[in-house]
């Protein structure tokens, strides 16, 4: 019987992984497949610095590769917008199935690619490009069709969420940890995607999109990194039994104007009894509420080369058996176009440390900024005297934007020598 052929675009941290596991399993993928699947030819950009690699595999013309008559399915590593979009298209519409793990590129343009795999009877798979390793996207795209999702709420960056670890358990510097994530793998070719939130974002547009069956794209996502987490955040955490992460939070919103998608990513305090504050290094965790099902949790590595192929190729196995048998697998069901609700209006809480003037009617005066935005106050500790005086106030949720006014208001007091620390606080009763 005649091999189903790979073409394989890139082969940096996960492409050379894929390689090597479809090397290393391939009698066991045949056996599962019903079919061997071979590499056909491998996309770099520079043949040289691939020593391992047969070179009669190795080019560097993507395009001619993916439109190669023998080429059955793509697998594209590569990162980014562009090639990827345009190789993408192309073996689309030459008719083979792609697998892809690219995130950004999926949540810029997964609508057309998803139209475009649509009309071909192609299929497009990318569960390694949320969460590596953990298998998400499918169970939200076919597990939990039948369910109304609520809410998505998770660690879905692995090299930011090593650096947290890092900075709370050893008090390594921020560069410092940074550097060891990248030589581990986990960071994206310009790690400021990952330090700055973006790779998180994309991966929030997708899982909201998939959850919502609505499209939510990387632009609708409100984004803040983890470069301006501080050292006084991490401790501050630490004295209210937290501790900091950078989560992203899918949410659909039912109120009196209609139903609408709140998407986020942010570093946020959490309680170090919520199962999300235990998810150390490059791991990755991701809860999704539902009606009827309740709370479920993913929990894995999201990121490195090994696991992120084991999900690649997890998705080679199924495009292959849709292939064999031929047909295509059901696509998301972007049927809904819920509007998305703006930041501003979101609620949030927040956490603010603020170094004050221990004198009579300071504590009245910070409480009466908080009323006149309209913030309900939780929790007020006073921490030293005199010149050490720290106030450290959580709020009741409120609006974003009330809160941030607030916070505002507080910078442009007399009384407020400095505020010390600003951090949303997720999970917090
Ligand atoms: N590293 C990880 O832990 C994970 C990565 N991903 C995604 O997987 C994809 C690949 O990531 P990595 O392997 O980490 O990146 P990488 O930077 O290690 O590898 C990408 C490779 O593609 C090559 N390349 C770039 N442009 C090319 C072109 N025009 N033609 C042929 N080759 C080209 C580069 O030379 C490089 O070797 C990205 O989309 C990334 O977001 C997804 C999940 C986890
Ligand atoms: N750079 C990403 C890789 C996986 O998606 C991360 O750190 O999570
Ligand atoms: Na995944």
């Amino acid at each position: 019987m005649k091999p189903l052929k790979v073409a394989l675009l890139g082969c940096g941290t996960v492409g050379s992984a894929v390689l090597r596991l479809l090397e290393e399993q391939s009698d066991d993928l045949a056996a599962r497949v019903g079919r061997r699947i071979e590499v056909a030819g491998i996309a770099v950009r520079r043949p040289d610095h691939h020593p391992g690699v047969p070179a009669a595999l190795l080019t560097t013309d993507a395009e001619a590769l993916v439109r190669r008559d023998d080429v059955d399915l793509v697998v594209e590593v590569i990162g980014g917008i562009e090639p990827a979009r345009t190789l993408l298209m192309a073996a689309i519409e030459s008719g083979k199935s792609v697998v892809s793990a690219n995130k950004a590129l999926l949540a810029e343009d997964g609508v057309a690619l998803h139209a475009a795999a649509a009309k071909a009877g192609v299929d497009l798979y990318y569960e390694a490009a949320v969460a590596g390793a953990i298998p998400l996207l499918r169970p939200l795209r076919e597990s939990l069709a039948g369910d109304q999702i609520r809410r998505v709420v998770g660690i879905v960056n692995g090299t930011t969420n090593y650096i947290l670890s890092r900075m709370v358990e050893t008090g390594a510097g921020f560069g410092e940890a940074l550097a060891e994530a990248t030589d581990l793998g986990y960071a994206e070719a310009d790690p400021t995607a990952d330090v700055d939130g973006f790779d998180a974002a994309a991966k929030a547009a997708i899982l909201a999109s998939l959850a919502f069956h609505t499209p939510v794209t990387a632009a609708d996502v409100y984004r803040e990194g983890i470069s301006a987490v501080t050292a006084t955040d991490v401790a501050r955490a630490a004295e209210i039994g937290c501790t900091v992460k950078l989560l992203a939070i899918c949410e659909r919103v039912s109120d009196e104007e209609g139903d609408s998608v709140a998407v986020r990513v942010h570093p946020a305090m959490i309680p170090t009894s919520h199962p999300l504050a235990a998810v150390g290094g490059a791991f990755n965790a991701v809860f999704v509420e539902a009606e009827a099902a309740g709370e479920l949790m993913f929990y894995g590595q999201g990121a490195g080369g090994e696991p992120t192929a084991s999900a690649v190729l997890g998705d080679l196995v199924a495009v292959a058996r849709n292939r064999l048998v031929g047909a295509a697998g059901q696509g998301p069901s972007g049927y809904a176009d819920l509007p998305i609700r703006p930041m501003a209006e979101t609620p949030t809480q927040y956490h603010v440390s603020l170094d004050v003037a221990d004198k009579p009617g300071v504590l009245a005066a910070v409480a009466q900024e908080f009323a006149h935005h309209d913030v309900s106050i939780s929790t007020v500790r006073q921490n030293g005297h005199g010149d050490a005086a720290t106030l450290v106030i959580v709020t009741h949720s409120a609006p974003d934007a009330a809160l941030s006014a607030t916070v505002a208001a507080l910078r442009e007091m007399s009384a407020v020598r400095e505020v010390t620390s600003v951090l949303r606080v997720e999970g917090l009763s």
